[in-house]
């Protein structure tokens, strides 16, 4: 199957023989030509990676000839539906947005199972990581990453006590990308030291073995401390003890990628503080990957606040290094991230990146004087103090059983709040044996000693082969298990929605297929709390359900409150009884022009009443912008701020055969009281039945236009092909009746 721009991509198609499906590949891909310096459109770019084949363009693109650079770092979307059917669609999404990394959370806790899970249960704000949900992911992803021209790593996470077996079935499955970092385990999930660390080296050595690029943990101190700004001497030593933990391993450092968050965020001054972290960080891991993370801690439920935040997060990255940018979305403060916030964290990022393109050509850090300089060194002097410190307490676990680790304090201050685990407690606690001295298992990828020889000495590196391979050289050996719950699957869900599947109804949703969610903006001119009730009151009496203010912000607290309002609605929309108008038909360039060659045209034009803006108005007329100027119109402007008077006066005055007026202010609807009042002046002076009357600007609809007297409206998008074809066409029409 090829999947087509225009039509929907088949779910059931991907989970058709699931069973027998099989990677195509493993291992991570970082993007081809990134950073070499390209021609795309207009202009060179240095940052660049190659181009995809399909895409959607950012909006504005389409004053550049529609061109989408791409960056030169892998972009990361990460998605949390809960139900994998979902979230395969907004990958889709994603990857026309120039995603080329998804990472998929798994459900609340799935940290603390002990074992794999199978079938396709729905998830709490992440999916349920089991083989048939990461194989249905992995398989869709082969599709859309052949759809956009880019491969597309698929992400998710190993750490927990099932970390070993996470780690050999995300092998199996050809996992790209996963997070392992036993401190994880320790301080954020109460997993036993011992157990995690024994763990983390069996998990460690699977992925290196199957090429997985490796995401730590240390961007959860960030999130986690009570001072963001207070752990970056603790993040730089968290960064080295899983580093280097996993070079100890074998895994290449080119796989290794350090998770680090800019700590801070405005009103902060988080720029000088920020800045001078990740230059550090960057110094002393030069070997190691950067997986630039946005910051997830100071999120309010200000979607327009986060995004800022996170454009000085991107320039951070664009000063210094980034090989992955993962973005967060800008709802991250008050929901589980919707379709449409996916896609903007993954704009944000290739719409600023594209704006940074080269800025290091023009600007450098101040690295060897002043406030970065000094601030550098510090960082790096307390990280290497704090490390000093635990060799001195006897090492990591005894460091831990100390509390250093999330202190409030900026080390050396220490305010004795840090997370406390102790060596001999936690889940999965006594749960590590010592292997027996002729220990054996036959399977690749093994950590440890293995006495293989005993058997066969020339089988020491393929132990795998005394069973005749293991899974990872014969699939055929993977035990697949399709569901375990009759009631809490994919197929029971896509039944629920096959109406909206399979038919021609339609239903707005912001996370799930039918989900029904819409969001309001609304302006109320009171104060929050009642703004708050009131927008629920207001929800109701549309015929939401579930109505929730999911957004206040206060404008100024007796004037008014911005909130922005969640709700269901009930009902379904069916696209077979909508009256969509045709597309307005564009004439060719040739008979335009010939119908002008046959019949010259003359047309007076304005920007009318007390309005300045032109801009418009000129890229419909002037030849420069493609306007009708190139057709042979004869076209008279008479400038800005018009009045309507002198509009008609002039059309009279040299016999005009249309009038175009151009209004961009849409106060009090002035643009269209201009258009009635140039209609009824028209008539007044006899001549609107021999006039061709239109309007144009970025607030006027054709329908309001017509309504007001216009022959045709033009609206934002509108060009000078546009307004030609009417133009011709109308006159074709008044000739034909009189
Ligand atoms: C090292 C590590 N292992 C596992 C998990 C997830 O583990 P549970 O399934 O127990 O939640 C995490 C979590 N990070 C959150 C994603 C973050 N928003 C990110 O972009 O990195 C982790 O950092």
């Amino acid at each position: 199957m090829e999947l087509k721009p225009n039509e929907k991509l088949d779910i059931e198609f991907i989970l058709k023989d699931i069973d027998k499906y099989t990677p195509r590949r493993r291992g991570w891909h970082w993007r081809e030509g990134a950073g070499e310096n390209r021609q795309i459109g207009k202009f060179e770019y240095y940052d660049s990676s190659l181009p995809l084949e399909n895409s959607q363009p950012l909006p504005a693109a389409k004053y550049f000839d529609s061109i989408d650079p791409q960056p030169k770092a892998v972009i990361t979307t990460e998605i949390a539906s809960g139900r994998f059917e979902d979230d395969i669609r907004r990958m889709r999404m994603a990857a026309w947005h120039g995603a080329d990394h998804i990472m998929v959370i798994r459900t609340a806790g799935q940290s603390h199972f002990e074992s794999l899970i199978e079938g396709t249960p729905q998830g709490v704000g992440g999916i349920p990581i089991t083989r048939k949900q990461v194989r249905a992911q992995r398989k869709a992803l082969d599709y859309i990453e052949d759809e956009v021209g880019r491969p597309i790593n698929y992400h998710s996470y190993i750490s927990g006590v099932a970390g070993p077996e996470i780690a050999v079935m995300f092998a199996e499955e050809g996992v790209n990308g996963a997070h392992q970092d036993p401190q994880y385990n320790v301080l954020y999930r109460n997993i036993n030291m011992i157990r995690s660390f024994v763990d983390a080296a069996a998990a460690k050595r699977v992925m290196a073995w199957a090429d997985i690029a490796q995401i730590d943990g240390a961007h959860n101190a960030n999130a986690t401390a009570r001072e963001a700004w207070k752990v970056m001497p603790e993040l730089m030593v968290q960064h080295a003890i899983n580093s280097i933990f996993s070079v100890k391993v074998g895994m290449k450092k080119q796989n290794i990628c350090l998770s680090t968050v800019p700590p801070t965020a405005p009103p902060a001054p988080c720029m000088r503080l920020d800045l001078p972290y990740a230059v550090a960080l960057r110094e002393l891991f030069a070997e190691y990957k950067m997986r630039a993370q946005m910051n997830t801690k100071y999120m309010e439920s200000s979607t327009r606040e986060a995004t800022v935040t996170h454009v000085l997060n991107l320039l951070i990255s664009q000063l210094t290094r980034a090989d992955i940018q993962s973005t967060i979305t800008p709802d991250e403060g008050r929901n589980v991230p919707w379709h449409i916030y996916n896609i903007e964290a993954v704009d944000t990022a290739r719409q600023a990146f594209a704006g940074m393109d080269g800025l290091g050509a023009m600007v450098e850090l101040k690295r060897n004087e002043g406030e970065l300089a000094e601030t550098v060194r510090e960082l790096k002097e307390r990280a290497i103090l704090f490390m000093e410190e635990i060799l001195e307490v006897g090492g990591y676990f005894k460091a831990v059983e100390s509390g250093f680790f999330v202190d409030s304090g900026y080390y050396p201050e220490r305010n004795g709040d840090g997370i406390v685990r102790k060596i001999d407690a936690g889940v999965g606690e006594g749960t590590v044996f010592e292997r027996d001295t002729d220990y054996m298992a036959p399977v690749t990828a093994h950590f440890g000693y293995n006495n293989i020889g005993q058997y066969d000495e020339s089988l020491i590196d393929n132990p795998a082969s005394l069973i005749g391979g293991g899974t990872f050289e014969d699939p055929s050996k993977i035990i697949f298990i399709d569901e375990l719950d009759e009631n809490d699957n994919v197929n029971v869900r896509l039944k629920e929605v096959e109406e909206l599947r399979k038919s021609s109804k339609i239903k707005p949703e912001m996370e799930w297929l039918g989900d029904g969610i819409i969001l309001m903006t609304l302006f109320l001119p009171t104060e929050e709390r009642v703004a708050e009730f009131a927008a629920i009151e207001i929800g109701k009496k549309l015929g939401l359900e579930d109505v929730e203010v999911i957004h206040k912000e206060i404008m100024q607290e007796a004037e008014g409150t911005r909130i922005e309002l969640k709700g269901r609605v009930a009902f379904n929309i069916d696209i077979d009884d909508l009256v969509i108008p045709p597309k307005p038909e564009i004439l060719t360039e040739d008979e335009i022009r010939n119908d002008i060659k046959e019949k010259p045209m003359k047309i007076v034009a304005a920007t009318v009443g007390e309005d300045e803006h032109s801009v418009g108005l000129r890229e419909i007329i002037d030849i420069k912008h493609g306007g009708i100027e190139r057709f042979g119109i004869e076209c008279h402007i008479l400038g800005t701020s018009i009045p309507v008077e002198k509009l008609v006066d002039a059309a009279i005055e040299l016999n005009a055969d249309a009038i175009l007026s151009s209004t961009i202010i849409s106060h009090d609807d002035i643009h269209y009281k201009n258009m009635k009042k140039l209609h009824e002046l028209c008539i007044e002076k006899g001549i609107r039945d021999k006039i061709i009357l239109a309007a144009g600007g970025t607030q006027v609809s054709n329908e309001l236009a017509v309504e007001n007297g216009m022959d045709a409206g033009f609206g934002r998008g509108s060009k000078g092909d546009h307004v030609a074809t009417f133009l011709v066409k109308k006159r074709r029409e008044l000739a034909n009746e009189n």
